[in-house]
């Protein structure tokens, strides 16, 4: 049975990952009545098939590499994984799948929920298909988020991928037992950790990466550690190729085979036998079926946003998009910051009261440009924020780079002995501030951090000087880096 039911809130939020919960946490506690509208999980891609799913399968082996190293620590963990415990793991830091908590916390939070999928159908409406096929029509008095993230992107040049059932990162993250060989293609951060986590989970693990290196947007060092370490615990590394034919083999022992091309014309290309395949070839907006047409947008594109997360194409400031869906970053923790800065810009325009958008002002995102933080999760660790050497090349910035390896540290070599990293911090020559940095190393992602603290205090060197790292910590690294810079 069809019914239609209208509804009026000052704002309509689409899609409860963890974006679209914090934009409604902060208009509620604003006063403003907030509807958030869920398809799937409250909780969104993080809670359940991304951050915290492959954090649980990665902390095992990532510890377990740690304390091979460690003399005296090393025979208790020679052994392989429990891959059972692990998965179980897993499975209860994704909360089983279930968002019962979630769903609490925002009653409590003061944030009512609509489960269905929530389509625009106008300036200021939201349409939401119920999961019993009603209709309920949502008109918002002040304005509507779009928080629904992104997907997997596949390949759209290789026939036969639907038949196929290739993994994407839900099942990289959520499979329940570890194929015997996997294949991942992709050379970025999710197939780099994924290689991680199933080659330690027991799985003969082979990397097809279409460049010449790993983490290519990375400071070159980064890719060359954690390839090294991959290599060593026997992950297959082809680079320069990319798959050109894909197909199920029949019969009762159905495998995937897979015929590579390494880009010349002339090449036979190379086959490749296996039971899992991974595509971890990047993300797509979930934009395409969410009414973009009633408001004069095109279906399926990222949401072009200015840094009040304020859609640029669409007139009088009633539409933000807030999130992966606005690829400024892509991160949990970086939009969950825009949608604290969306939540502070809608109560500001519903209050009169006017925008702080000045440089580092509360009504912009200004760290989506300045100081996006990030940690891959490999062994090594890499962890960065603010700008690489290679953006610096790009954009005709000039900066000076000082570079210091971490294994020369008092703290490393306490950390595990023969620690092997390095970090790069990148200084703007006339402001003397820190504009970058990019530390690569066990442990090296809880120093990330002291970088973004850096970079958007724009804490002069001069200063930083009398930060005193303790000893023997790895943070000591900013001590030698100032010590080089200073010379
Ligand atoms: C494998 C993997 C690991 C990752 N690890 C990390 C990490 O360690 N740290 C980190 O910071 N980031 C990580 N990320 C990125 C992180 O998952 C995303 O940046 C984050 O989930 C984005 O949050 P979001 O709320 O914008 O979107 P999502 O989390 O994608 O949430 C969007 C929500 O909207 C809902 N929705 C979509 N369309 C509609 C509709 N029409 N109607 C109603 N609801 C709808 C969806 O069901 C979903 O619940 C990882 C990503 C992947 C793929
Ligand atoms: N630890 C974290 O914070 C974390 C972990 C995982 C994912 N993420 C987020 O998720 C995003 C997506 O990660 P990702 O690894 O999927 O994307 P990515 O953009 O980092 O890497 C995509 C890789 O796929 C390759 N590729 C793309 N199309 C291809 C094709 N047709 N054939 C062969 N190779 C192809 C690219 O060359 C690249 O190597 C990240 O940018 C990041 O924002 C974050």
């Amino acid at each position: 049975m069809t019914t239609e039911d209208t509804r009026t809130y000052d704002v309509v939020v689409i899609g409860a990952g963890p974006v679209g919960e914090n934009v409604a946490d902060r208009t509620v506690a604003a006063g403003l009545s907030t509807v958030i509208v869920e398809s799937e999980l409250v909780g969104g891609e993080c809670s359940y098939w991304a951050c915290e799913p492959s954090k649980a399968l990665l902390r095992p082996a990532l510890l377990r590499a740690e304390a091979s190293r460690v003399p005296g620590l090393d025979p208790a963990v020679a052994g392989p994984l429990d891959t059972a415990a692990v998965l179980a793991h897993r499975d209860r830091m994704s909360a089983h799948w279930s968002d019962e908590d979630q769903v609490e916390w925002l009653k409590s939070a003061g944030i009512e929920l609509l489960r269905g999928h929530g389509r625009l159908a106008g300036p200021r409406r939201v349409s939401v298909t119920t999961p019993d096929g009603s209709t309920v029509l949502l008109h918002a008095r002040h304005a509507v988020a779009v928080c629904t993230g992104s997907r997997a992107a596949l390949p759209d040049d290789l026939a036969g991928l639907d038949a196929l059932r290739p993994w994407t990162s839900r099942e990289a993250t959520a499979a329940k037992e570890a194929p015997r060989r996997l294949v991942v293609v992709g050379a970025g951060v999710v197939a780099t950790e994924m290689a991680t986590a199933w080659q330690s989970l027991g799985s003969e693990v082979t990397l097809v990466a279409r460049e010449d290196a790993l983490l290519s947007r990375m400071e070159p060092f980064a890719g060359e550690l954690v390839a090294e370490q991959l290599q060593k615990a026997g992950v297959d590394l082809r680079y320069g190729t990319t798959i050109r034919h894909v197909e199920r083999t029949d019969g009762p022992d159905s495998e995937i085979r897979i015929l590579l091309s390494d880009g010349t014309e002339l090449s036979d290309g190379t086959e490749l036998l296996t039971d899992a395949l991974l595509f971890a070839t990047g993300r797509a907006p979930r934009t395409d079926d969410i009414g973009l047409d009633t408001v004069g947008l095109a279906s399926g594109e990222w949401l072009t946003t200015d840094d009040t997360l304020t859609v640029t194409a669409v007139r009088d400031d009633w539409l933000y998009a807030v999130g992966d869906v606005n690829r400024r970053a892509l991160f949990t923790h970086q939009g969950k910051y825009q949608a604290r800065i969306a939540g502070a810009v809608i109560a500001a325009r519903a209050q009169g009261t006017p925008l702080d958008t000045g440089r580092w002002g509360a009504h912009v995102a200004a760290a989506d440009t300045a100081a996006v933080p990030h940690v891959v999760v490999t062994d090594p660790e890499v962890a960065a924020v603010g700008l690489t050497t290679v953006e610096a090349e790009r954009t005709g910035r000039r900066v000076d780079v000082v570079d210091y390896e971490l294994g020369n540290l008092a703290g490393a070599h306490q950390y595990v002995p023969g620690y092997r990293g390095t970090a790069r911090v990148l200084i703007d020559p006339e402001r003397r501030v820190v504009v970058g940095a990019t530390f690569v190393g066990p442990g090296v992602a809880e120093l990330l951090h002291s970088a973004t603290v850096a970079i958007t205090t724009e804490a002069p060197i001069d200063r930083l000087w009398h930060a005193v790292p303790p000893f023997p910590t790895i943070s000591e690294v900013w001590l030698r880096i100032l010590e080089t810079y200073r010379g």
